[in-house]
């Protein structure tokens, strides 16, 4: 089967973006994994799919495969993509999107100077929702793996998340512990693991550890949950400048019960078919 597709980036978290309106397939983990594979298929951390909306509520459904094949609820960078895609291949005409996800509606905004606006909903920090083992919610909890014992922050931003603060991002450990700690058994669902260091309540460096992907340059849900428990934890004001290592994302929250909204760019790199 010969399937279109469009390469996209946010701050060099790419994607593979596929119209399965216009071409209507499914995809099977093996065949994301070999989409996803950067010496065997295209190269890619996230397959997004764009698909006919699921409700008249929404303009359309977005369904979204790390690179190890498992689908997921969420994808921040992706989202941006998602709406600069759909405008790009005429499949709407609107510049304010609604669109479903497995973890929940999102709104997505075209910017005039070429930045997407996406509200990414409201952060779920009760244990259950997460999910994540534990006897009640807290604004942290110590976890404990290996003989270490650290704090982390623990939200879904419709995928899972849990957050360290560290004295300095490039001395983080994130290849030793971010593997370990994605697969800690209090994350039933596995788990996205921040790396944070705090420079000022307005400004933040952020390293992130994927579920299903790795370190990438830059993680869209990674980049709302350490602002979220960030601000619950007193350290950073409403308006939160995040670098990553692949760039800056504006992130504000209004606080509890409000949603988290996320500025950022998102670039269309080439197009292509790829026989699978
Ligand atoms: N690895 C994530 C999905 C992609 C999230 C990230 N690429 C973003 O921009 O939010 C997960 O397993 O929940």
């Amino acid at each position: 089967m010969r399937v279109a597709f469009t390469k996209m980036q946010g701050l060099g978290n790419d994607f593979v973006v596929i119209d399965t309106i216009s071409q209507s397939l499914s995809l099977t983990a093996s065949q994301v994994r070999r989409i996803a594979d950067r010496r065997l298929g295209i190269g890619c951390d996230q397959v997004l799919l764009v698909a006919p909306p699921p409700s008249p509520e929404v303009d359309f459904g977005y369904r979204i495969f790390n690179a190890d094949g498992g689908e997921v609820e969420q994808c921040g960078n992706g989202a941006r993509c998602f709406a600069r895609f759909v405008r790009e291949q005429g499949l709407t005409g609107k510049e304010r999107l609604q669109v479903q996800t497995a973890g929940g509606v999102i709104r997505l905004h075209l910017e005039t100077d070429k930045q997407v606006t996406v509200d990414m909903g409201v952060p779920r920090f009760a244990p259950d929702e997460i999910p994540f083992k534990a006897d009640h919610e807290a604004d942290s909890y110590l976890l404990e793996f290996d003989k270490q014992r650290v704090e982390i922050g623990a939200v879904s931003m419709g995928n899972p998340h849990c957050v360290l603060r560290v004295a300095a991002i490039d001395a983080a450990p994130i290849a030793c512990w971010g593997p370990i700690l994605e697969r800690h058994p209090r994350f039933p669902q596995r788990v996205n693991v921040g790396f944070v260091e705090v420079i000022s309540p307005g400004h933040i460096r952020l390293r992130v550890y994927e579920r299903g992907a790795g370190e990438t340059p830059a993680c869209g849900t990674g980049a709302c949950a350490a602002m979220v428990i960030g601000r619950r934890r007193g350290w950073l004001s409403e308006q939160v400048n995040v670098d990553l290592p692949g760039g800056r994302l504006g992130i504000h929250w209004a606080g509890e019960g409000r949603s988290v909204w996320m500025t950022g760019p998102a670039e269309t790199v080439f197009e292509g078919a790829i026989e699978l």
